[in-house]
C-alpha cells in the first residue's frame, strides 16, 4: 500500500512505544485477533464482520492485512481511497509492487519479511512515504503477525498513521534552531537570509520568500536575499523608494505594517510595478515590515504566489516567524557593528583610535614603500585645554573636542586617518603624499589653522590652538613605533618652545629625547643606588635667635658628575612621575633624621619637607605621611610639610581637604615661594597653614629695591593679620635683616645663617 523512502525507526515493545506506538500497538493486536476470527472455520460472522468493517472504515489510519506473499486481504477504506481504488475488493489480492514502482518498496517489503520470519512485530516506525495519490506523508507504522488459531504465521497485519503534520512542525522546530543558531553564531547576514527564505519555502510548497532591507536613510530598500526569485527582478527592485504605493514591501516599510496584495496585476499598489512582475507569473505578494524590537523598521519579509489570493493562516504564521527572525539577526549584526565600532573608535568624537591606528599604519607604510610615495605622521595635542575644562566645564571640552575632529576630518582625504588618542591629543596619518616637505607642512598648517578658527562655546567665543610633532616617512623612521616616538620628540619641542606651533623632527631633537631617556633611567636607578642625600639648612627666629627648624633640600650624589642640586634632576622627576618614589624617600629619611637628633639629645626642632604637586595629588598621600612618622617615631608637630601657592591653586578644594587631613595628624604646613602665586587672599583665610614663607625673589633685594620692600612687608602684615607665622627665604645680609626684624616678621632662613649643609654640620650649628 505505501512506497517507505526514508529512515525508519523500530522500536521492540510496547513498553518503550509512545502513546502513537501504543494505541497502534492496541489496535492492531486487536485487529490480528478480529481477521483471525473471520477467516477461521466460524460460519455466523456476518454481523461481527460487517460491525468490524464499519468500524475499521471510520478509522483515518491506514489498516490492513497482507498474506505471506504480501498479497492484502483486507484493507480499510482510508488505504483502500488513498491508494486510489473505490472499493476493498478491488485492493484484495493485490501486493505492493501491483500498486507502486518495485524501487519504491524494498523497504516496505524487507520489515513485512522480518515480521513474518520472526514472528516479532515492528512498532512505530517513522517512514517517508508516497501514497497513490502522489502526496509525500510521513507515516508511522506497525506491523504484527497475523496468526490461524494454531499460532502460525499466515501474513501480517499493518497500520499506519499519517505524521506528516507533525513532522512539518519538527522540522519547522529544527530549521528555527538552526537560524537561531546561526544568528547566535554570527552567520553573515546573507546567509542567514538564505538559509531562512529556503526553510520557508520548503514548508510552503510553490511560494518564493523576498527580504528586503531599509537604507541607512530609511528611504530604499536594498536587496537582501529571494534566493527563488528572478535576479533580473530583484535587481530592478533594488534601490525602491519606499512610499504610500510602492508594491507590497515599499509600502508596507512606509506604513510599518502588514501589505497583503491578493492580485499584483490589479492592485493599484503595483500599478508602477505590475510591467515588472507579469513576465515572472506572480499573483498574489504579502508583505510584512521587520522591525526591531522597539519597533523600528529595518526591511520587509515577502512571499509571492502564482495564485490569486490572500495569505492562509499557516502562511501567515510563516511570514511572521521569518519576519521576527530576520529582525533578531539583523539587530544583532547591528549590535556587532556596534561593538566593533566602538572598539575601533573614540566615543566622544567617533574617530578611529589608537587600536585602528595600529592596525592600518603598518599597511600604509607598506603601500608608500612600494609607490614610493610620503606618509606624514602628525602628534596634535591642544594648548590650554585643560584651562578650557577647568574654566567652562567638561561639557564645553567635549564640545570642543567634537568641533576640533570635524574641522580636522574637513581638511584630509578619505585615505587619511585622524585619531583621537587620549584627551586631546590626536594622531594625523596623511597617505600618498609627493616626496616634498613643503607640500607636508603645509597641509598640516592648514588643519592648524581650521583648528585655530573662532568658535563659540558656551555661550562664549573663543579661539584655541594646537602644537603639532611632525614626522616623514621614509625621512623619520622606518617603523611605525620609530616614526611615533620622533613625532613625540617633535612635539615636546614644539611645547617647549611656546606651544602653538608646528615642529618637523630633525635629528637633534632624536639626540635630546635619547639623552631624556637615558637621564631618566639614570634618575630612577638613583634611588635603588642610594645616591640620595638630604642638606639641611637651619631656620632661625629673630627675636630668641635660635634655630628651631631645618628645611630638607635634596642632593643627587652623581658617582660621575659629583653632587647634583635638585634644580637640575627636579623638573625631569616631576615629568616622569619619579618625583613620587623619590619624595617618599625624602619624607621617610627627613623624619628619621630628625628623630635621630632627638634620640641622639640634641635640641628638638622642626624638620620641613617639600611637597610636590604631583606627590600632594596622589591619593594616598596623607596616610604615606602618617606611615612616614609611624615608622619613624616622630611625633606630627615636629614635621612641617612645604607647599607651593600653585600647586593649592591648581585645585583649591581638593588641596583644602588634603591639607586638613594633614592638620588633623598634626602635621604642620607652609605656604613656600608666597608671593610668587596668585593666591586669591580670600581663599587664603581657609587654608589651614601655619607659616608663610616669603619668596627669595623679594627678599634679595632689600634694602634697595623699595618696591620689594613694601610688597615683603604687606606680606608680613597679611601673616600677622590671619594669624600665622612668616619667614623670609634667602637672607643673605645684616640689612636684610634688619629691615625684617623691623618689619615684624618672625624667622628667617639664608645663608646669612647657614648654606644647607650635611646631616653631621647641621648637629653642629645645632649644638652650637
Ligand atoms: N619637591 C622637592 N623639591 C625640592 C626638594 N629639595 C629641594 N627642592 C627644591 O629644589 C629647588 C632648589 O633647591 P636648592 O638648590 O636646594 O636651593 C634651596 C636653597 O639652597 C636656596 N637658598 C637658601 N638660602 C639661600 C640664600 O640665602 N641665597 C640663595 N641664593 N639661595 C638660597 O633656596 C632653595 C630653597 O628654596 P625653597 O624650597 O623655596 O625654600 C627649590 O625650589 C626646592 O624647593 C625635595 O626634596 N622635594
Amino acid at each position: 500500500m505505501t512506497k517507505s523512502l526514508g529512515r525508519y525507526r523500530r522500536d521492540n515493545g510496547a513498553k518503550t512505544a509512545g502513546g502513537d506506538t501504543q494505541r497502534l500497538f492496541a489496535a492492531s493486536q486487536r485487529l490480528a485477533a478480529e481477521v483471525s476470527r473471520m477467516f477461521g472455520p466460524e460460519p455466523d460472522i456476518a454481523d461481527r464482520h460487517y460491525w468490524l468493517e464499519t468500524m475499521m472504515n471510520h478509522i483515518p489510519d491506514y489498516i490492513y492485512a497482507k498474506d505471506l506473499e504480501g498479497r492484502f486481504l483486507i484493507a480499510n477504506r482510508a488505504t483502500v481511497a488513498d491508494n486510489g481504488f473505490a472499493e476493498m475488493k478491488d485492493i484484495i489480492g493485490k501486493t505492493d509492487y501491483d500498486l507502486h514502482p518495485a524501487e519504491m518498496i524494498g523497504h516496505m517489503a524487507a520489515t513485512e519479511r522480518q515480521v513474518i520470519e520472526t514472528g516479532q512485530p515492528i512498532f512505530g516506525m517513522e517512514e517517508r512515504a508516497f501514497v497513490s495519490k502522489g502526496y509525500e506523508r510521513w507515516l508511522m507504522t506497525s506491523k504484527v503477525p497475523l496468526r490461524n488459531k494454531q499460532g502460525e504465521t499466515i501474513g501480517i497485519v499493518g497500520i499506519s498513521r499519517d505524521i506528516s503534520d507533525r513532522k512539518k512542525a519538527e522540522r519547522l522546530l529544527v530549521g528555527q534552531a538552526r537560524l537561531l543558531e546561526m544568528i547566535a553564531t554570527s552567520t553573515p547576514l546573507a546567509d542567514f537570509f538564505n538559509e531562512l527564505i529556503l526553510m520557508i519555502e520548503a514548508h510552503l510548497p510553490g511560494i518564493v520568500g523576498s527580504i528586503l532591507l531599509l537604507s541607512p536613510d530609511g528611504r530604499q530598500l536594498l536587496s537582501g536575499a529571494a534566493p527563488g526569485l528572478d535576479e533580473a527582478y530583484c535587481s530592478a527592485i533594488h534601490g525602491l523608494a519606499i512610499g504610500p504605493k510602492a508594491g507590497s514591501c515599499g509600502t508596507a516599510a512606509w506604513r510599518g505594517e502588514p501589505v497583503v496584495v491578493a492580485d499584483v496585476l490589479s492592485d493599484p499598489l503595483w500599478e508602477d510595478y505590475a510591467g515588472l512582475i507579469r513576465p515572472l507569473g506572480y499573483r498574489s505578494c504579502w508583505s510584512t515590515p521587520i522591525q526591531s524590537y522597539q519597533g523600528q523598521v529595518l526591511g520587509t519579509f515577502a512571499l509571492y504566489s502564482r495564485d490569486v489570493g490572500v495569505p492562509s493562516v499557516e502562511q501567515n504564521d510563516m511570514i511572521s516567524m521569518a519576519a521576527h527572525l530576520a529582525g533578531i539577526a539583523i539587530e544583532r549584526r547591528q549590535s556587532e557593528e556596534r561593538i566593533q565600532f566602538m572598539a575601533h573608535h573614540d566615543a566622544l568624537t567617533g574617530l578611529p583610535n589608537r587600536v585602528l591606528f595600529d592596525e592600518r599604519v603598518a599597511s600604509a607604510l607598506q603601500q608608500a614603500r612600494v609607490s614610493g610615495q610620503w606618509v606624514a605622521l602628525a602628534f596634535l595635542d591642544l594648548d590650554n585645554f585643560k584651562l578650557i575644562n577647568d574654566t567652562l566645564g567638561h561639557n564645553a571640552g567635549d564640545e570642543l573636542l567634537r568641533v576640533v575632529a570635524g574641522r580636522m576630518l574637513a581638511c584630509v582625504r578619505k585615505s587619511d586617518m585622524i585619531v583621537r588618542v587620549g584627551g586631546d591629543e590626536f594622531i594625523i596619518l596623511l597617505n600618498g603624499l609627493p616626496p616634498e616637505r613643503s607640500i607636508v607642512l603645509s597641509r598640516l598648517e592648514d588643519i592648524r589653522a581650521a583648528i585655530g578658527a573662532p568658535l563659540v562655546l558656551g555661550g562664549r567665543s573663543l579661539q584655541v590652538s594646537c602644537s603639532m610633532g611632525v614626522v616623514c616617512y621614509p625621512d623619520h623612521g622606518e617603523t611605525a613605533s620609530e616614526l611615533l616616538a620622533n613625532a613625540d620628540s617633535a612635539m615636546y619641542r614644539a611645547k617647549e618652545i611656546g606651544r602653538n606651533n608646528l615642529q618637523l623632527f630633525d635629528v637633534e631633537m632624536a639626540l635630546k629625547a635619547h639623552e631624556k631617556l637615558r637621564r631618566h633611567e639614570e634618575l630612577r636607578d638613583a634611588i635603588a643606588r642610594g645616591e640620595f642625600v638630604l642638606h639641611y639648612q637651619p631656620q632661625m627666629n629673630l627675636k630668641t635667635q635660635r634655630i628651631f627648624a631645618a628645611e630638607s633640600l635634596l642632593r643627587w650624589q652623581h658617582p660621575q658628575r659629583g653632587m647634583v642640586l635638585p634644580g637640575e634632576f627636579i623638573p625631569l622627576a616631576e615629568e616622569t612621575g619619579l618625583i613620587v618614589p623619590i619624595g617618599d624617600w625624602v619624607l621617610n629619611e627627613a623624619c628619621r633624621q630628625n628623630k635621630a637628633w632627638q634620640d641622639a639629645g640634641l635640641p628638638s626642632i622642626v624638620v620641613s619637607v617639600n611637597v610636590s604637586a604631583r606627590q600632594f595629588k596622589e591619593r594616598n598621600w596623607v596616610s604615606r605621611v602618617a606611615e612616614a612618622l609611624e615608622v619613624s617615631g616622630l611625633e606630627a608637630r615636629y614635621l612641617e610639610l612645604e607647599v607651593t601657592e600653585s600647586l593649592i591653586m591648581q585645585d583649591v578644594v581638593t588641596a583644602v581637604a588634603t591639607m586638613h587631613e594633614l592638620e588633623a595628624l598634626g602635621v604642620h604646613l607652609a605656604i613656600d615661594d608666597f608671593g610668587t602665586g596668585y593666591s586669591s587672599l580670600s581663599a587664603l583665610k581657609s587654608f589651614p597653614v601655619r607659616r608663610l614663607k616669603i619668596d627669595r625673589s623679594f627678599v634679595q633685594d632689600i634694602p634697595d629695591d623699595a618696591d620689594d620692600m613694601a610688597i615683603t612687608g604687606a606680606i608680613i602684615s597679611l601673616a600677622q593679620k590671619l594669624q600665622m607665622q612668616v619667614i623670609a627665604e634667602g637672607v643673605e645680609t645684616q640689612a636684610q635683616v634688619d629691615f625684617l626684624a623691623a618689619s615684624g616678621c618672625d624667622d628667617i632662613q639664608g645663608y646669612f645663617i647657614s648654606r644647607p649643609v650635611g646631616a653631621a654640620a647641621f648637629v653642629a650649628l645645632l649644638a652650637g
